[in-house]
């Protein structure tokens, strides 16, 4: 499972959470803006906007999850299994290999305006980056300061929706974990009043501080993790600073953090929080955290050459660094 937000403060922040039984070998990788971009379908690709973001490098290419560009747009792929479809070569498009969609958006386009208008003509088609790497089946958020899409390719099409909780997780389509909101809609982060009978009143107390959210799911399955989530970030208060944002944007995905042990995939093996991050759009810095390092980690796009026309990548540290105080 994995869960996306937005968050804005004095500025604009997009993440997520990378959830899975096993990992692909990821790193933080900048691209540069002359780094060449050799598309499957549509050639080559010379000057692009820069990105930073969590990736898979394969051949010296970066097969991102998530990442963001230098204009401030963001861009993440999340699991979509059963319902994500990609389609045959279109002539009349243009065809974007499934691996390379977050490259193609974040090279070309530098806002969601720009994405809405680029999606009408493209297409994504089913075609794998080589035999070792089966196409993923992914579903997408894309966001800028102002607004947030999703992008749904399924057997009927393409879909395309505003978010305006501006939060995704996996299963089911966003219209239906939009529509399942409406039953959380009398949670509250206030105290509840007492509602309950009309006739009598009865003698309620409230007798712990939370109660306003009783009934907020607390399991792990893709639409409870979305109703949690979007009341996390929808009440969500930081003051605008940067340190104080990129905490709280750490506290709204830690909200939907999956400990190892408590979602068994197969026999023995548990799906965990592998990574989560959180990227200041404006600034183009990627932070993380990983399940077992807690100190958030941060690389600035704009320390780099960008420039340069060479991959610049950095391992992700893995390992917890404890701060002993005595
Ligand atoms: C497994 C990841 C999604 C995690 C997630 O959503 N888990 C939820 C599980 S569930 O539905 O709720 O069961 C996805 C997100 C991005 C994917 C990667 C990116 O799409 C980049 C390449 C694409 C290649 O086709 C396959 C390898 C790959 C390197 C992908 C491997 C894997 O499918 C990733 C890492």
């Amino acid at each position: 499972m994995c869960t996306s937000a937005t968050y804005k403060t004095n500025d604009f922040y997009f993440g997520r959470t990378l959830d899975y039984e096993f990992s692909y070998g990821e790193v933080v990788a900048i691209t540069p803006r002359n780094y060449p971009i050799n598309f499957h379908f549509m050639g080559e690709v010379k000057n692009h906007y820069a990105m930073i973001g969590m990736a898979h490098i394969a051949n010296d290419y970066p097969l991102y999850y998530d990442a963001i560009n230098e204009k401030g747009l963001g861009m993440a792929g999340l699991n979509f299994v059963g319902n994500a479809k990609y389609y045959d070569v279109d002539k009349d498009k243009e065809n974007v290999a499934q691996y390379e969609f977050i490259n193609y958006i974040l090279s070309q386009c530098a806002n969601v305006t720009e994405v809405k208008k680029k999606l009408k003509n493209i297409n994504i088609t089913a075609t794998q980056f080589n035999e070792n790497y089966p196409l993923a089946q992914l579903h997408y958020i894309v966001a800028d300061k102002e607004s947030c899409i999703v992008v749904e390719t399924m057997e009927d099409g393409m879909h395309i929706y505003d978010n305006k909780v501006g939060v995704l997780t996996n299963n089911p389509p966003y219209p239906q974990q939009m529509f399942m909101l409406n039953n959380y809609m009398g949670l509250s982060p206030k105290q509840p009043e007492n509602t309950f009978s009309q006739n009598e009143k009865l003698d309620f107390t409230q007798y712990s501080r939370g109660m306003g959210a009783l009934g907020l799911p607390g399991d792990l399955s893709s639409a409870s993790r979305f109703a949690r989530v979007a009341f996390v970030k929808m009440n969500s208060k930081s003051s605008p600073e940067e340190n104080s944002s990129v905490s709280q944007f750490f506290h709204i995905l830690n909200s939907v953090d999956q400990q190892r042990g408590c979602c068994e995939v197969t026999e023995g093996k548990y799906e965990i929080t592998i990574y989560t991050s959180c990227c200041n759009c404006d600034k183009g810095i990627y932070y993380y955290t990983t399940y077992d390092n807690h100190q958030i980690t941060a690389i600035d796009m704009h320390k780099e050459n960008l420039d340069s026309d060479t991959l610049i990548s950095y391992p992700i540290i893995i390992n917890e660094n404890i701060k002993y105080q005595n």
